[in-house]
């Protein structure tokens, strides 16, 4: 039957109460789900799922408040250089960056943790932080760290063990029986342990080795995806040292930094290992010896700037900014710090009218670090 016009004249007929109700329940509903939505990403309807906000408290937690710092990697200083691509990367990848020239670099030393006033040890974790910038602004940021592997593979083993290996006010070190507990609950971590331990503590920043750990697909210009993970490796020589020496001063590595980078620049080779099928992409997992390598340029840090005023202090370093032709595997990690990382910044940069000078100052690099 054809449809009959209404008369634009005619009053529209009363609705009947069931469907006004029906209809004003779904103006409610809206909003509704939107509240859910938020309540359940920030983890207020399951308190005890998971979340970036969970992590995030809970370095607040374990580490003091220290408002204005990273919650994690919350030491650190700024350095800016360059990174020459030596064009051999182009073969694996497709981002511009890896063309054969010269891309600007901003990045930032650090080390683990959320004390960002503790005292320098050669033992702590140490971090460099790159944030490529090519001119096409297809960015590429890595975080990378001087242990050869990652000790867990999900972010619940993360959180589980950042909980455990708190120091025990008692004895200052990780109470034994939550860390054996640990190891019950995630068995897999023990290898990753033992390599971590058995590792090489080299002097200080300039000549660590600085590790991706996370896998990545590298696609090239006609489409192929290769798993991929990278490193840094010191152009300076590497000197061991112990990784027990008592520190030579409170800011001894950062200052021991300042000094070699007012000598002359300090240099690192970027080098790719590509997987191949089967390699796990889990960071906890090594890749077995021998992987082809590609030596895909050298990064140069030719200043050092303290994060008060320094380049890499509003930048969040979230593993997650990639280029076209570099994508995330099926490493659970990177997810996860992405979202971390986001929520860090957030307090952060929200912060950043009561934070106190950081512990590396300008004063400090204008002396030539030796504070
Ligand atoms: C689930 C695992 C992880 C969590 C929850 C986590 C959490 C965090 C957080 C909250 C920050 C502070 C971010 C900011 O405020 O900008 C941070 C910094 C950092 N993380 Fe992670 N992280 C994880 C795994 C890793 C891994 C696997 C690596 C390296 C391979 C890494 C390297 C770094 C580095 C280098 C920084 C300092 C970046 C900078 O200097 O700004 N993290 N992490």
């Amino acid at each position: 039957m054809p449809e009959i016009p209404r008369d634009p004249h005619r009053p529209k007929p009363a609705l009947r109460p069931t469907a006004t109700m029906l209809r004003l329940g779904l103006v409610g509903a809206v909003p509704l789900c939107l509240v859910a939505a938020f309540a359940y990403t920030g983890g207020w309807l399951t308190p005890h799922r998971l979340t970036q906000h969970r992590i995030v408290a809970t370095f607040e937690q374990l580490n003091g408040k220290h408002p204005g710092f990273r919650r994690n990697h919350a030491k650190g200083m700024c350095a800016t250089g360059w990174f020459e691509s030596s064009g051999n990367a182009v073969a694996v990848s497709k981002a511009g960056l890896f063309a054969p020239g010269r891309v600007p670099v901003v990045g930032r030393f650090a080390f683990a943790g959320g004390m960002p006033f503790m005292a320098d040890k050669p033992a702590t974790v140490r971090s460099l932080a790159l944030r490529f910038l090519p001119a096409s602004g297809e960015e590429w940021r890595t975080g990378m760290i001087n242990i050869p592997i990652f000790p867990v593979d999900t972010p619940e083993a993360f959180y589980a063990q950042l909980l455990a290996s708190q120091p025990d006010p008692a004895t200052g070190k990780p109470d034994p029986a939550k860390m054996q507990a640990f190891a019950a609950a995630y068995p897999h971590t023990t290898a990753a342990g033992a390599m971590i331990k058995a590792r090489t503590v080299s002097s200080g920043f300039a000549d660590s080795v600085y590790n991706g750990l996370d896998t990545f697909r590298f696609i090239n210009g006609t489409g192929v995806a290769t798993p991929v993970r990278w490193s840094v490796l010191p152009v300076q020589p590497v000197v061991a040292t112990d990784p027990a020496a008592p520190p030579p001063a409170a800011n001894g590595l950062f200052d021991a930094l300042i000094a070699q980078v007012a000598q002359h620049p300090v240099q690192w080779r970027l080098v790719l290992t590509l997987g191949q099928a089967g390699d796990p992409d889990a960071p906890d997992l090594p890749w077995p010896a021998g992987r082809q390598q590609v030596d895909a340029g050298t990064v140069t840090l030719d200043r050092v700037q303290s994060e008060d005023a320094g380049p890499c202090t509003d930048v969040n370093y979230d593993p997650t900014v990639l280029p076209a032709g570099i994508e995330t595997s099926t490493d659970a990690i990177p997810s996860a710090r992405s979202a971390a990382y986001a929520r860090s910044f957030r307090l952060r940069e929200g912060e950043r009218d009561v934070k106190p000078p950081s512990a590396v100052t300008s004063q400090d690099i204008a002396s030539g670090g030796k504070s």
